[in-house]
């Protein structure tokens, strides 16, 4: 077996040496077999037994060094491969000749790209597990961003003081309520709601008793005005507006004037005193139609001009 094959590629080496193996076998095996019987046969029977036993000493001499040596070697790579641990660097590597240096060579470059597989493999978890995390976060911040989005539409629509619908959002209401009413020839009311002298009311009692008392009258229109259909809205300040589809004329101005004595009645928080309610109320009919939605609202606004300059805590009715 030669050392210096320990430069050359194993997969080369390993069929050379064992192509090597089997020239032996098939040829110097024959060839001193061949040669002991001629041996024999020219000693005729016995006078030259000498050489036979040693043609026959030196082809057993020949089989033990080119072909059992080399199996032992070969068998004793191998158990090495299995069995012993064997180091990672070549530096390290214990003397091992010939074939079995290579299989242990082999062996070694298998063990090392199988702890790389497993270090792969190893990183490829960790990758997946950041990734299922980063996607957890993202899902949250999204729950997070549709959750904000909701409460900014939602403060969109809403007057912050009151709770009641903001004038936005009321006035999408009032024109859709109003196209209804044109196409079912159906009625709508529309009352404009104004707390008298309420600047007087907040110097009195103060901007904080102000507050708390938009906050009693609203929860008051609220409660009068809770059909499904019904729509409160504050349009700024100290002025309502409430939207009463189904209702004309008469049937709203009912409702308003029971509103209106209950607002006087009202128990505001503190007992800061009390106060008194203008409306104008103006109503789409068939027999009273109005031209838009927004026609509709001026009426109402124009009725409760009147009311003021009539000298307020009163009803007005649109001409
Ligand atoms: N406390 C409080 N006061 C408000 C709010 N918004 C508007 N006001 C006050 O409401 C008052 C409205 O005054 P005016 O427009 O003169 O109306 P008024 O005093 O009620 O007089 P008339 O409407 O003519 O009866 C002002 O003093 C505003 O500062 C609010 O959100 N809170």
């Amino acid at each position: 077996m030669h050392t210096d094959s320990a430069a050359e590629p194993l997969d080369r080496a390993m069929p050379r040496r064992l192509g090597s193996l089997r020239l032996r076998l098939t040829l110097a095996v024959p060839l001193l077999t061949a040669a002991i019987v001629a041996a024999f046969e020219w000693s005729g029977g016995g006078h030259a037994v000498w050489l036979v036993l040693l043609l026959s000493a030196a082809q057993l001499l020949l089989i033990e060094l080119w072909l059992l040596r080399p199996l032992r070697q070969l068998a004793a790579g191998c158990e090495a491969m299995e069995s012993a641990p064997v180091p990672l660097t070549p530096g390290e590597a214990a003397p091992v000749a010939g074939l079995a240096l290579e299989l242990d060579r082999i062996g070694h470059a298998m063990r090392r790209a199988r702890g790389s597989l497993w270090q792969q493999d190893q990183d490829a978890r960790e990758l997946r597990r950041e990734l299922a995390q980063q996607r957890t976060l993202l899902e949250q911040a999204h729950a997070a961003l549709e959750a904000n989005q909701r409460e900014l539409a939602s403060l969109a629509r809403i007057d912050a003081l009151t709770g009641l619908t903001n004038p936005r959002a009321f006035d999408e209401t009032l024109r859709r309520e109003f196209k209804r009413a044109q196409r079912q020839r159906g009625l709508l009311a529309v009352a404009v709601l104004d707390l008298d002298n309420f600047k007087q009311f907040n110097l009195a009692h103060g901007t904080a008793a102000g507050d708390a008392a938009l906050q009693r009258v609203a929860a008051l229109l609220n409660e009068r005005f809770k059909r499904d259909t019904d729509v409160v809205a504050r349009l700024g300040g100290e002025e309502f507006v409430a939207l009463l589809p189904g209702f004309g004329m008469a049937e709203a101005q009912g409702v308003l004037e029971s509103l209106r004595d209950e607002l006087r009645e009202l128990r505001l928080p503190d007992g800061v005193g009390s106060l008194t309610l203008s409306v104008g109320l103006a109503a789409a009919s068939p027999a009273h139609p109005y031209l838009s939605a927004q026609a509709l609202l001026q009426a109402a606004d124009e009725a409760l001009y009147i009311a003021k300059h009539a000298g307020r805590d009163r009803l007005s009715l649109a001409a």
